[in-house]
């Protein structure tokens, strides 16, 4: 599991660490790691650290600091090394000083060539967009030049992954001590690069987790298993409500998904009965006992009395999805006894929150947290980073396997069953829900390979995925 903490748990952990170890310990620390990393990408991308053109962008606080001791170290191996401050009265003394010892030299514009750009100007400390000084030091980022950015890119908000502004894009992010919300969360992520995390000796309480994201091996935990007493019900039934005359398809692949999640059977409800089963004839078809509801892909409007019902099933874990989350009664959905996942992209959290898409969009973190809050249910906010947050509070899910590729029509309809069949099979809304975004996320790289994919080559990957995850939990 990867975790990341909030900058106030950041802070006290730092505090706390800070006590007991001579003073700009903690800061060496960070710069010598920072540092190594620096001469290993220069190491790689030109050879050697000797004679390579470093700039360091240096903000007033102490991502700054870090930026000027690491620059000393690459200086006494031989690299040029120009810092350029934000503010030239505002400078990490101790870091300035240390530089120019090292023969590095401060200059009062960004030098137009350089192998390496180290993003000193703001850490955990930032507030709000680049303000104008910041954001000229980061246009004029030479072109071709790595740029490794210190603890997390400037201009990035380290608790939500929101940018209003200007920001810096990273090659690589070097973090210090715990990762941090935002660089695990869009439109921050995106910006982070590849990132390398150094131990600092930090230990945040695990109580304080924010976000986490799975990797395979928490995955192949979670996924159920059959038994050798296992039979078909007690592997749970899914019912799977969606589809209608004019969008039959999104009942296909919601149910091709639902085959692929470990369920026992598959029961589908709607009127695209014969197009489901003409692909798939292990369908039951009509009203039964189930284990979980999917509700809503590809219904159309003025079903809502078909997504009131499954609501009112209090002790079956339901999903519900695309129009199965249209004027959703809050208070319904806060007094069910079982699971509740909802699924929305950013359009339908937007319409469930009364906000605009982009709102969501700029603020995907503050958004999923708050739908769980408001409706008491686990909510998976789709996107090019889906979130998932559990219906009482607690740390966030990021999924890392998501690609570009599966932005493609009917892609959720497939994540939909998938998640609802691990409902199914017993698993609380957030580990459906992540679990499911996981699965989906590794089927559509194995679908495309680099290609363009369709929902269905997803779905049909969704084994592949299975036994690339329980591999690793064995
Ligand atoms: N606290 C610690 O124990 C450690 C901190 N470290 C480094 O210290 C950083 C945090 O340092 P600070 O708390 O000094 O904060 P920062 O260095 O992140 O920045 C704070 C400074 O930037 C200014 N500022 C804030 N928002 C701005 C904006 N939008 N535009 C322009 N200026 C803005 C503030 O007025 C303040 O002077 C971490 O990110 C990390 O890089 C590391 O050295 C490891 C140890
Ligand atoms: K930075």
């Amino acid at each position: 599991m990867r975790t990341a903490y909030s900058v106030e748990s950041v802070r006290a952990a730092e505090r706390e660490l800070m006590a007991r170890l001579p003073e700009g310990a903690l800061m060496a620390r960070a710069a010598a790691g920072l540092a190594a990393v620096c001469a290993e990408l220069l190491a790689r991308g030109r050879g050697r650290v000797y004679g390579s053109r470093v700039v360091l962008l240096v903000g007033p606080g102490d991502n700054g600091g870090d930026a000027l001791y690491a620059g000393a170290r690459l200086a006494r191996r031989g690299a040029g090394v120009t810092a350029v401050p934000m503010d030239p009265a505002r400078v990490h003394p101790g870091g300035l000083a240390a530089l120019r010892a090292a023969g590095g030299r401060v200059g009062a514009s960004v030098p137009e060539r350089a192998d390496l750009v180290v993003d000193g100007l703001l850490g955990i400390g930032g507030r709000g967009g680049l303000r104008p000084a910041a954001a000229a030091l980061v246009e004029r980022i030479p072109a071709g030049a790595t740029v490794v950015a210190v603890d997390l890119p400037s201009g990035v908000d380290a608790d939500t992954g929101e940018v209003a502004g200007p920001a810096v894009t990273a090659d690589v992010t070097v973090t210090f001590g715990a990762y941090k919300p935002g660089l695990l969360t869009d439109p921050g992520a995106s910006r982070v690069g590849a990132v390398r995390l150094v131990d600092i000796g930090l230990e945040p309480p695990e109580h304080a987790v924010a976000m986490e994201a799975l990797q395979h091996a928490d995955v192949a935990r979670l996924l159920p298993v059959p038994s050798a007493s296992s039979d078909k019900y007690r592997r749970g039934v899914v019912g799977v409500v969606a589809g209608s005359e004019q969008y039959p398809g999104a009942a296909v692949l919601a149910v091709a998904g639902a085959l692929r999640g470990g369920a026992g059977a598959v029961r589908y409800v709607g009127p695209a009965a014969e197009a489901v089963l003409a692909r798939f004839p292990e369908v039951l078809v009509g009203r039964g006992r189930v284990q979980s509801w999917v509700v809503g892909p590809g219904l159309g409007a003025g079903r809502a009395e078909e997504v009131g019902r499954a609501l009112a099933d209090a002790d079956v874990p339901v999903l519900l999805d695309a129009d199965g989350l249209r004027g959703l009664d809050g208070a319904v959905v806060r007094g069910r006894r079982a699971a509740t996942l909802l699924t929305p992209h950013a359009g339908e959290a937007a319409a469930l929150l009364g906000v605009a898409r982009e709102e969501v969009e700029a603020g995907r973190l503050g958004a999923v947290r708050e739908l769980a809050r408001r409706y008491g249910a686990a909510v998976l906010l789709k996107g090019s980073t889906t979130l998932v947050a559990p219906a009482g509070g607690g740390a966030v899910r990021v999924n890392p396997t998501g690609t570009s590729w599966l932005a493609t029509a009917g892609s959720g309809d497939v994540l939909s069953g998938l998640a609802g069949a691990l409902l199914a099979g017993g698993l609380p809304g957030v580990d459906a829900g992540s679990a499911a975004a996981y699965l989906h996320g590794l089927a559509g790289r194995f679908a495309a390979g680099g290609a363009p994919v369709v929902a269905q080559e997803v779905a049909a990957a969704l084994p592949e995925a299975w036994r690339s995850v329980r591999a690793a939990g064995q």
